[in-house]
């Protein structure tokens, strides 16, 4: 059997150390700043995504067609995919001015009220991870979205009394990472839903050249090819992997990034060839050499990294179960063949087998 009883290689994965992580999809403060200038502004520019540009790109021109403003859009899927720049877009293609919050930051049906009813004709209202808005403000936004009018309480107690307040018709862009917990009235209430994918390789080159010739750096295609593949299909992670690159070629070869120079970059950021990065082969090496593959329980793999089960759990596994590396199973956490090959080791023998389903929980 080719595994040792070293364990794996966790080091220290300090909690900044996870804030940091290159192949995070959240936005981090860095990315803020860049992201502005990198942004596609309108639909042609916009990578990808061919049938929800095309569905948005009817409701858009037959909104403007008809004088009126455009339908409430919902968008759902993971962090970095595009849903805060295709809001944008939608605003500048209806030549609209766009107001930007998140459900988080609305705790109060007071706190929506005030800005629903600063809202301009036509604006656009991006609410960014809508599922988790307070449940008041939620019902509050049924009615804006149904009648453009909210009721503002005034006073409490027996002697509260609801104000009508009439909204200027605005279009709300909704972003949800989870589509399936919002409640079925507020989903209902939305004119077009588009479902954001994950990003083929041929795509993110594709973002990878238009940020790189916005950055002006050098790149060819295999350099931007060796790039897309370890970006997790994500076009944010796939921007700031260019970035670090571009640091790396920058001081050792002359600016310009080609195959070799991305992969030695992205080696010394500890991002290897299928986009798993330290946290994630940490996992991956203690399932496979401390327990044979599993199954193994979630509470005693993360002991084995020094990780919080959470964040074995939220940060590391998503990527590895859509990878195909690691199966979730009632019995716990199992790699497949494909995760052996991936780490260049050889599973255990069918006859070994009997050590396994030892691990509990
Ligand atoms: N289809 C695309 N074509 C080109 N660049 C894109 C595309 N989608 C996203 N990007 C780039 O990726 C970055 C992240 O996109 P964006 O902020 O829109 O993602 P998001 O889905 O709103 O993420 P979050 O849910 O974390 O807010 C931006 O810099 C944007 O320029």
């Amino acid at each position: 059997m080719n595994w040792d009883e070293t364990g794996p290689d966790t080091g220290d994965l300090t909690d900044e150390a996870l804030d940091d992580r290159l192949v995070d999809a959240g936005a981090d403060g860095e990315d803020t700043a860049v992201e502005a200038a990198l942004r596609p502004k309108d639909l042609h520019e916009f990578v990808g995504q061919e049938k929800v540009r095309e569905q948005l790109d009817l409701v858009l021109k037959a909104a403007r067609a008809r004088g009126a403003t455009a339908d409430h859009v919902l968008l759902s899927g993971a962090p970095g995919l595009g849903k805060t720049t295709l809001s944008m877009i939608i605003a500048a293609e209806m030549e609209a001015p766009i107001r930007i919050t998140s459900g988080p930051a609305i705790q109060h049906a007071g706190d929506l009220a005030a800005i629903l009813s600063s809202l301009q004709e036509g604006e656009v209202l991006f609410l960014d991870e809508i599922h988790r808005m307070s449940r008041p403000a939620e019902e509050m936004l049924y009615m804006a979205m149904e009648d453009f009018r909210v009721d503002v309480i005034v006073g409490k107690g027996p002697g509260a009394t609801a104000i009508p307040l009439e909204l200027p018709p605005f279009t709300l862009v909704g972003a949800t990472t989870r589509a399936g917990l919002l409640p079925p009235p507020l989903r209902d209430r939305f004119g077009f839903t588009g479902h954001m994918e994950f990003y083929a390789p041929t795509e993110l080159e594709r973002v990878i050249h238009r940020s790189a010739g916005l950055l002006d750096v050098a790149i060819d295609t295999a350099g931007a090819a060796e790039i897309a593949g370890r970006s997790r299909g994500t076009p944010r992670i796939a921007n700031r992997l260019l970035r670090r690159v571009r640091d790396y070629a920058q001081v050792k070869a002359e600016g310009r990034i080609d195959r070799d120079i991305a992969a030695a970059a992205l080696r010394v950021y500890e991002v290897d060839a299928r986009g798993l990065d330290r946290l994630d082969r940490a996992v991956l090496g203690a399932l496979l050499k401390l327990f044979g593959g599993g199954p193994v329980g979630l509470s005693t793999l993360a002991v084995a990294v020094g990780e919080e089960r959470e964040t074995v759990e939220e940060v590391a596994e998503p990527f590895l179960v859509r990878e195909g590396l690691l199966a979730r199973t009632p019995r716990g956490r199992v790699a497949t063949p494909a995760a052996w090959a991936h780490l260049g080791l050889v599973p255990p023998q069918q006859g070994a087998k009997g050590q396994q389903g030892l691990f509990g929980a």
